[in-house]
């Protein structure tokens, strides 16, 4: 089984970034910055050419004023002078937009590796991390790795300047620079030690970011149930208390950035001072002329912005480390699908096998203090009704996310169309199971698209039409403002019992040999439910359905029930059967946890 190109699974706006070198793997921030070498090096050189313009200008200048004093025609030397400025400023400006652009597709090569990464993550691991703290790594933590770009010229080119500089320096006095270099390395001590306080800090911030992101989206998410029970104090206070951490270590950051200033204006006038006197001194005893005293000191001047160009870049590198640690705290968690399924064919499923068999399977929850199934053991036929029932809390969504390997059970052996669960490909698992959770979410797109999620192949007006009929969605879907092709979510939503509609019609569409249905008929009215018995008959005539019910009439009509209590199966038969013989079924009828709508 072939596993689909990044571009099949997120559409690429510009063709060329397709083909862009991708992370896989922890994110290394050396290879993200040199993975496209032509741009960086241009780039490089396009801000060399600036430099060497700049540098060029005090000496056209330098011409034109001797040929004002000598009284010769100016044009010759203001022209060059212009044109350097020109060629300066083009030549700054092309540099600038290609480290740019290097930068944005870098960005967007890391958002979409950590996108792809958290989609592919088993779902406990997602809902442990949170969807705030994984959103705050596509957003601020892709914009801290962004701006480290312009670091990746500025470093070179500030440290061949001080290289260069430095050279000159020894060429002139080697006493004056070995003083220069100590006074530097001190001043270098002192901004390492700034630095490393900063990488830990913008962790600290970055870990407040995706804090309060993570409260935020949980708050916006509960926003019914926070303005039913009144709760915005509430929600507001414990929000305002993380925006106060945020805050906190936000400030401290800034106190740690105002240092490297500090630290480098102080360290520059210390290596002044230490040169002006061991200068003073060589020039009284005459181990040094004046003029090489003064040229050293405008080249020490001269060297000081590249100096404090290095100590700034070094801080934002610092951040992007810092981003690029939390990125890999994502990039590192495993994700659902093992490695070996890229590799490994999809098994046949064997004519007389069971559609799903349960051999003494456990699980517990993470952070469970106790199983949530022990050791249940049941088969299902390959076509037919299968209901599972049991009081609430029995274990019974856990089992139907077992069967779609959303979790994997502790112990014990599940087998699917005949074959091992772990012998699966997850994708080539999944394709041929159809899961309708309690949710009924809908993504973010057109009906259509929600309609024929799951398909490997676009679903005819026909099918469409046929699925709507008989789900009862059709007149609701054209009551939509643009039909079947309305964008659903945000502005135009469904009602809970459409999107209950929609989901059985999208297990309807799909060609899934099992369908897995959790509490399917909650939110629909007796019309409907009549309407969705005879859809999952009609399923059940080809394919394995299992469905969690909570209704009599469902269970009624299912071949096979399976009764669940604390985790274990109790017994499993027809509906007569467990009436006549299982006393918690009995119960379960008594106690009309299923009703008989
Ligand atoms: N993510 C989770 N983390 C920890 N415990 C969980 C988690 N999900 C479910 N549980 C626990 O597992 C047990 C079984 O839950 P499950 O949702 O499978 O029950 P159920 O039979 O479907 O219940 P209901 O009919 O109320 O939906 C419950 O005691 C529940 O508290």
């Amino acid at each position: 089984m072939t596993r689909p190109r990044p571009s099949e699974r997120f559409p690429v706006a510009d063709e060329s970034l397709s083909s862009a070198p991708r992370t896989t793997g922890p994110l290394r921030l050396r290879r993200e910055l040199t993975a496209e070498p032509g741009p960086l090096t241009a780039a490089l050189l396009l801000a060399l050419a600036a430099t060497a313009a700049t540098l060029a200008l005090p000496l056209f200048l330098r011409d034109v004023i001797t040929d004002f004093s000598e009284h010769r025609p100016l044009a010759g030397h203001i022209t060059l002078m212009c044109a350097s400025a020109a060629a300066g400023a083009l030549t700054q400006a092309c540099s600038g937009f290609l480290l740019a652009r290097i930068g944005e597709r870098m960005a967007y090569r890391l958002r979409i590796t950590l996108m792809e990464h958290a989609l592919r993550l088993p779902l406990p691991v997602v809902r442990t991390q949170g969807t705030g703290e994984l959103a705050a790594r596509i957003t601020s933590d892709a914009l801290l790795l962004r701006q480290v770009v312009d670091v990746a010229t500025q470093l070179p080119l500030a440290t061949v300047t001080i290289a260069a500089t430095l050279g000159v320096m020894m060429w002139i006095d080697w006493v004056l620079t070995l003083v220069t270099l100590v006074s530097l390395t001190g001043l270098t001590l002192m901004v390492v030690l700034v630095l490393r306080r900063m990488r830990a800090n913008v962790t600290g911030q970055q870990d407040a970011v995706g804090h309060i992101s993570q409260r935020f989206t949980a708050n916006l998410e509960a926003l019914t149930t926070i303005k039913a029970n009144r709760a915005e104090p509430l929600a507001t206070r414990a929000l305002a208390a993380d925006a106060e951490r945020l805050r906190s270590v936000s400030l401290e950051g800034a106190r740690l950035g105002t240092l490297i200033p500090a630290v480098l204006t102080l360290g520059n006038q210390l290596a002044m001072i230490a040169v002006i006197l061991t200068g003073g001194a060589r020039l009284a005893a005459g181990d040094i002329t004046a003029g090489a005293f003064a040229a050293f000191l405008l080249y020490l001047l001269q060297a000081v912005p590249s100096v404090n160009t290095v100590a700034t870049g070094l801080g934002r590198l610092q951040s992007g480390l810092a981003a690029r640690d939390r990125c890999n705290g994502l990039l590192l968690l495993p994700p659902e699908n093992d490695p070996a399924d890229d590799d490994r064919a999809a098994p046949t499923p064997l004519p007389d096998a069971p559609a799903i068999a349960f051999d003494s399977v456990s699980y517990t929850h993470a952070g469970a203090g106790r199983p949530t199934l022990r050791g249940i053991s049941f088969t299902t036929a390959r076509t037919g009704l299968t209901a599972v029932v049991g009081p609430s809390g029995a274990g019974k969504t856990t089992t139907l996310s077992l069967i779609d390997r959303f979790i994997r059970p502790s112990s014990g052996t599940i087998t699917v169309l005949g074959h091992d669960m772990r012998h699966w490909p997850l994708n080539a698992l999944r394709a041929r199971i159809a899961y309708v959770d309690q949710t009924f979410t809908l993504l973010e797109a057109t009906a259509r698209e929600n309609l024929q999620l799951g398909r490997t192949t676009p679903a005819t007006d026909a099918e469409l039409t046929d699925a709507l009929d008989a789900v009862g969605l059709t007149d609701d879907i054209a009551r939509l403002p643009q039909g079947l092709d309305t964008h659903l979510g945000r502005g135009t939503d469904l009602s809970g019992g459409q999107r209950q509609r929609m989901a059985l019609a999208r297990a309807l569409l799909s060609d899934a040999d099992i369908v897995l249905l959790d509490e399917p008929t909650s939110q629909l009215d007796g019309l409907n439910e009549q309407r969705f018995r005879a859809v999952i008959e009609d399923l059940a005539t080809t394919r394995a359905v299992l469905v969690v019910a909570h209704r009599l009439t469902t269970v009624q009509h299912a071949e096979h029930v399976i009764m669940l209590d604390q985790g274990t199966v109790t017994d499993t038969g027809d509906h007569p059967a467990l009436l006549a013989r299982c006393t918690p079924y009995q119960e379960l009828i008594a106690s009309q946890a299923i009703t008989g709508h």
